[in-house]
């Protein structure tokens, strides 16, 4: 499924009207009867229904959406917030064959009209205005979507809820609360963004026969869910042997905080590294060799004695690394960081405090030639981007492409909707995971899942994509069989990792 911004829509509907030859006419009846199909299937002909009807295209859509309902004998009515005139094109098209149907319309936008429409009605339908809103509200629509938001029982939205931009970087809106939302063809940018998504309510996308496989330019920007990793994730062979599924190195753990690579070397593991060393402190190794026997064991640094020893990490033994987790801020982890990022020729992640250390020169990222993976979330993206965190969480798109394209590393931005974005601009957003992983080491286990699944597919985007999936599934599989959003931790989440081979592949 696509990601798209209001733009990008705009073209791929030019597109299929003008080079494809589809008439407007046929795809507004198109977007019309798909939201139709899926409303009908939350709704019952018992209820009165309203829907509000605005000047432009998405206004149509309504009509279409009227017409279809109308005719299959639901209590349907609409209300037109705008004059006869303002309707006009393909939406008075469809208005005049409503009519001629003996649709019901009431023209009107004084409040007193609305709050009758809106408290004598069980379900608005909001066909107002959509991915053409530009700048704030104007009245009457504002005081509409008020008496709406204030009143109404149960609002569908169709393609966005009016007042809401499609895209991201847009603060200053008021707009609908939907219950529902049916997205028209493709999933606008704002479906992901803290600050927009929690008005779609639920959402669905709906096809409309758009059809873009003769664009030059599709959309960068998609959704990553189950039958990607179905069809991407590598088959394995039963000719391998240990060594053919990766020879993992994961860097980390201090003594205050021993658990965080213990976490990273175990979901390695489950999630399919063939072998794992876990390079940390003397002192680290004895506390977590009982609680990860799998793994094998390398002292890079030891506190206690002379300073780091990172010179002695045998590089070439190793197809890829991830350090960071729990390692600790002092000088000797920053100097253990450049080290490895200038040492080591393999792909190489860097978590947590790693990124930390990479913020005192993140001019060593672009200098290297082997692949380099960053995972922040947004705490730490803004720190190595230097902007406040709500500013990044407004533009977590533009800011991820951005130091991906800086740094030429990929990036995977962590947070509710986990944003993996190529050095080329690609990004993918993963679709799976719960409020269950906001919690301490989540982001741990994510570092082993991805340094796994590096090892494991030759294409690094399908890899990252795929570890969020596994990590998120795990959580989802968690929470729907026997954990709660309060109770899960990290450690389940990698005994988690089973069940979701278990169930998709
Ligand atoms: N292209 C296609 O073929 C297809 C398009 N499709 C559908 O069309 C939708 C896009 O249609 P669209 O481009 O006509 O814009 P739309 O969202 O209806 O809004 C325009 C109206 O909003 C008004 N308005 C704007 N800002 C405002 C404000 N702040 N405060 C108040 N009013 C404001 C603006 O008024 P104006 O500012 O011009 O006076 C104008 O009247 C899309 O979301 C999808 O549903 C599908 O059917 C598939 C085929
Ligand atoms: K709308």
């Amino acid at each position: 499924m696509y990601i798209v911004t209001a733009k990008e829509m705009y073209e791929m509907d030019r597109h299929t009207i003008q080079e494809i030859g589809l008439d407007e006419r046929l795809l507004m009846e198109n977007a019309g009867r798909a939201v139709s199909s899926k409303i009908t299937g939350i709704i019952s002909k018992q209820n009165q229904i309203c829907i509000f009807v605005g000047s432009g295209n998405n206004g149509g859509d309504g009509f279409v959406i009227a017409r279809t309902l109308h005719t299959q004998n639901y209590n349907v009515t609409v209300l037109q917030i705008v004059p006869d005139e303002r309707i006009t094109g393909e939406a008075l098209y469809h208005k005049t064959l409503y009519l001629n149907c003996n649709g019901s319309v009431h023209v009107s936008s004084d409040a007193t009209e609305v709050d009758k429409f809106v408290t004598s009605s069980d379900v608005i339908i909001d066909a107002m205005i959509g991915i053409g809103v530009h700048d704030e509200l104007r009245e009457p629509v504002y005081t509409i979507v008020s008496i709406i938001n204030q009143k109404a029982d149960f609002v569908i939205s169709v393609d966005i809820p009016t007042g809401l931009p499609a895209d991201e970087g847009i603060t200053g809106f008021s707009a609908i609360h939907a219950d529902w939302t049916f997205v028209i063809e493709a999933a606008k940018m704002s479906l992901f963004l803290e600050h927009t998504a929690p008005y779609y309510g639920k959402w669905e996308v709906v096809p409309i026969g758009i059809s873009i496989n003769t664009m030059d330019d599709v959309p960068k920007k998609y959704t990553w869910g189950e039958h990607h990793f179905r069809s991407t994730l590598p088959k394995r062979d039963p000719y391998a042997h240990k060594g053919t599924h990766g020879k993992g190195l994961a860097i980390g753990g201090s003594v205050e905080m021993p658990g965080s690579i213990a976490m990273t070397a175990k979901a390695a593991l489950r999630a399919g590294a063939g072998l794992l060393t876990v390079g940390t402190a003397k002192n680290v190794i004895s506390s977590i060799a009982q609680t990860c026997i799998e793994a094998t064991y390398l002292m890079v640094d030891d506190h206690n004695e002379h300073g780091g020893k990172a010179a002695a990490i045998p590089f070439e033994r190793f197809d890829c690394i991830v350090m960071g987790m729990g390692m600790g801020r002092d000088k000797e982890a920053e100097r253990l960081v450049m080290h490895v990022l200038n040492e080591a020729n393999c792909p190489v992640i860097v978590d947590a405090d790693g990124l930390f250390h990479v913020k005192a020169d993140p001019s060593i990222l672009s200098k290297r030639s082997d692949p380099i993976i960053v995972t922040p979330h947004p705490g730490e993206m803004a720190m190595l981007l230097e902007v406040p965190i709500a500013e990044l969480l407004e533009k977590p798109f533009h800011y991820s492409r951005a130091f991906a394209a800086i740094h030429q590393v990929y990036v995977v931005l962590k947070g509710k909707h986990t944003i993996i974005t190529v050095p080329d601009g690609k990004q993918a957003v993963n679709q799976t995971g719960n409020q269950g992983l906001a919690k301490g080491g989540s982001g741990d286990v994510l570092s082993g899942i991805i340094l796994a699944m590096v090892m494991q597919h030759k294409n690094i985007f399908q890899a990252l994509c795929n570890a969020c999936f596994v990590h998120g599934a795990a959580a989802d599989l968690l929470i729907r069989d026997n954990h709660s959003y309060y109770d899960l931790l990290a450690t389940d989440v990698i005994e988690g990792i089973p069940a979701v081979y278990r169930t998709f592949l």
